[in-house]
């Protein structure tokens, strides 16, 4: 059984989780409790292959996720950055975020980081602040898969979307070899206990 880990990043309300719920459970939930960090947790199946799923989706709003760019960073094999097409800002902070990912992996990671950036609400695109080719291009010039979604309104592109960076992500370890499991583990616990307040999902 393969474990993958992966972090949601992006800005108060961009999302990330209704992308995430979405993904999830095929579901679109109109409010989640944003307070709390969260870890879920899924078993899938891909291409053939049996895979234990983690996802942080940490509060944007709590003390803790101060934390996010420090542990997760070093925890998560794959990172998914959101905004919200409708705003601006979101756009700036997921850029942000994308050259703070890239430089913590700098070191440690000779691959490249398996990323999607996804532009949110694309359904809202009558009040859009952020083009679609500026936002492909940020992806391209920082390696990482790039879709513009609406969770409210689909499930097959998210779906898409995550299946390919969870197959970036097998590849990426297939490299890494055991180095990870052995970071990885150790952060895990530290996460667990210290950042998570040991809430965990199933969904
Ligand atoms: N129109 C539209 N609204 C959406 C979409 N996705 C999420 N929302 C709404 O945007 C708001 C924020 O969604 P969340 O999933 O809680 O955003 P978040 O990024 O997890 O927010 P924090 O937990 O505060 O960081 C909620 O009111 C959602 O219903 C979408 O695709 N379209």
């Amino acid at each position: 059984m393969n474990d993958i880990k992966l972090a949601l990043l992006g800005s108060e309300g961009a999302g990330k989780s209704a992308v995430l719920v979405r993904f999830l459970t095929k579901r679109f939930i109109g409010e989640y409790a944003s307070n709390t960090n969260s870890l879920y947790h899924k078993r899938l199946s891909i291409d053939g292959r049996q895979l234990n799923l983690e996802v942080f989706d940490p509060c944007s709003q709590s003390e803790e996720s101060r934390c996010i760019l420090e542990e997760p960073l070093d925890w998560a094999d794959g990172f998914v950055v959101v905004y919200t097409i409708s705003d601006r800002r979101s756009f700036l902070n997921a850029k942000n975020i994308l050259a703070q990912i890239k430089e913590s992996r700098r070191e440690t990671c000779k691959g490249e980081v398996p990323i999607c950036l996804v532009g949110n609400k694309q359904d809202l695109c009558h009040s859009r602040q952020v083009s679609e080719e500026e936002a492909r291009f940020l992806a391209q010039e920082n390696k990482c898969l790039f879709q513009e979604v609406s969770a409210a309104e689909n499930y097959l592109e998210i779906s898409n979307l995550f299946t390919k960076l969870i197959r970036h992500v097998m590849e990426q370890l297939k490299h890494r070899g055991d180095r990870r499991r052995y970071s990885g583990s150790k952060s895990m616990a530290k996460l667990i206990n210290n950042v998570f307040g040991k809430r965990r999902k199933s969904v």
